[in-house]
């Protein structure tokens, strides 16, 4: 099949910037590895070695300028960009995916249906640049699905959503409708939601059996798979291991679009420093005892921005605040003995 870079999502803002570095040929990241990078453009896919020979700065839906010899050179501005703390490891950020225009949010019509979590999820839109789709899956098992799009589409009036059943072709049909031709989605959601399932339907293939066998530096045969795939309308929807387990992080813009009735409210507060308990004078106490604003809302707001902020502390800002509770402890523990003297 001939692709060419329109296919593969270049635009205007990807060919300004080739424009200074005419010699260099762009590919699209298909997936990151140790030690290389999968490039691909109308010519085909193939390895790329950075100059460094470190990848950690690369995402797989990246666009990079590469030399004759498949070097790396430059790496273009991104449109989006998806990250997340590196697992269990101190304040490390792991680049996940980069210019996705759409996040599909997955979450079905059933017990797994959670508000908090699409606002998460939706935050996490909003803070990466992408445009969020909400897709409910098993539509076909509930008895009531618009109940369910009804209590999503009350947090925003102008969110996309759509309760659908993810096994068939044609209810897919309307998700593939808002991640068209040449555009790169992405899927969320917590496990057994159907993403897989809804992959699968979109992209006409058994995504789990679709890995890459290729020979690594060393002449072994290694299995990787693929995180790129070509959707049955043209787009193209990233799946990578990392994207499964996207938590929030540096994400307080993301989490005030989401929440911006909040945001408007407590500009009216008296104190700019109002923590919206019972100071005198809090515009959001006073909409919720006018009935105007779900108490439940605030609090899903504090908690969110908690999780964002202990995400975002630095290694530092961590270790000092185990410190100060390891101290604490400890006093409590030393007084405890006192008293059972
Ligand atoms: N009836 C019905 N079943 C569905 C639908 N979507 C998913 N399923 C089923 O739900 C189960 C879980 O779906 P998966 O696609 O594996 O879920 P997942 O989100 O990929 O889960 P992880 O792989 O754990 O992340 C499978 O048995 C699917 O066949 C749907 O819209 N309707
Ligand atoms: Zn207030």
């Amino acid at each position: 099949m001939f692709l060419t870079l329109s296919d593969l999502g270049w635009s205007s803002q990807f060919a300004a910037q080739h424009a200074a570095y005419p010699s260099c040929t762009p590919f699209r990241i298909t997936s990151v590895h140790r030690d290389r990078l999968i490039g691909l453009n109308p010519d085909g896919e193939v390895p790329l070695l950075t100059l460094d020979q470190s990848t950690g700065t690369y995402a797989v839906g990246d666009w990079v300028l590469t030399d004759d010899d498949k070097r790396v050179r430059h790496l273009l501005d991104r449109r989006s960009l998806l990250h997340r703390r590196a697992a269990g490891t101190g304040a490390a950020t792991q680049l996940i995916a980069a210019n996705v225009d759409v996040l599909i949010i997955v979450s079905s019509c059933n017990a797994d249906f959670n508000l908090p979590r699409l606002e998460r999820y939706l935050a996490l839109a909003h803070q990466a640049g992408c445009y969020p789709v909400v897709v409910l899956t098993k539509a076909d098992k509930s008895a009531d699905p618009d109940s369910f799009t009804g209590q999503v589409q009350s947090l925003d009036p102008f969110l996309t959503v759509l309760a659908i059943n993810a096994l068939d072709p044609a209810e897919v049909e309307k998700v593939l409708s808002w991640c068209p031709k040449s555009q790169t989605g992405a899927l969320v959601g917590s496990s057994g939601v159907g993403k897989t399932t809804l992959a699968n339907t979109m992209t006409d293939q058994d995504l789990a059996t679709s890995d890459i066998r290729e020979d690594d530096a060393r002449g072994r045969h290694t299995t990787t798979a693929r995180a790129l795939h070509r959707m049955r309308n043209g787009g193209w929807l990233i799946d990578t291991p990392g994207m499964r387990a996207l938590r929030l992080l540096d994400a307080q813009d993301g989490i005030d679009d989401v929440f911006s009735d909040l945001v408007e409210l407590s500009r009216d507060c008296r104190f700019s420093d109002c923590q919206h308990s019972s100071e005198p004078g809090c515009a959001v106490q006073k909409a919720i005892s006018h009935g105007t604003l779900d108490p439940a809302r605030l609090d899903r707001w504090r908690k969110l921005r908690r999780e964002d902020q202990r995400n975002s502390e630095t290694v530092a800002q961590s270790r000092a605040r185990d410190k100060a509770f390891g101290k604490m402890v400890r006093g409590v523990m030393k007084e405890k003995k006192l008293r059972n003297r």
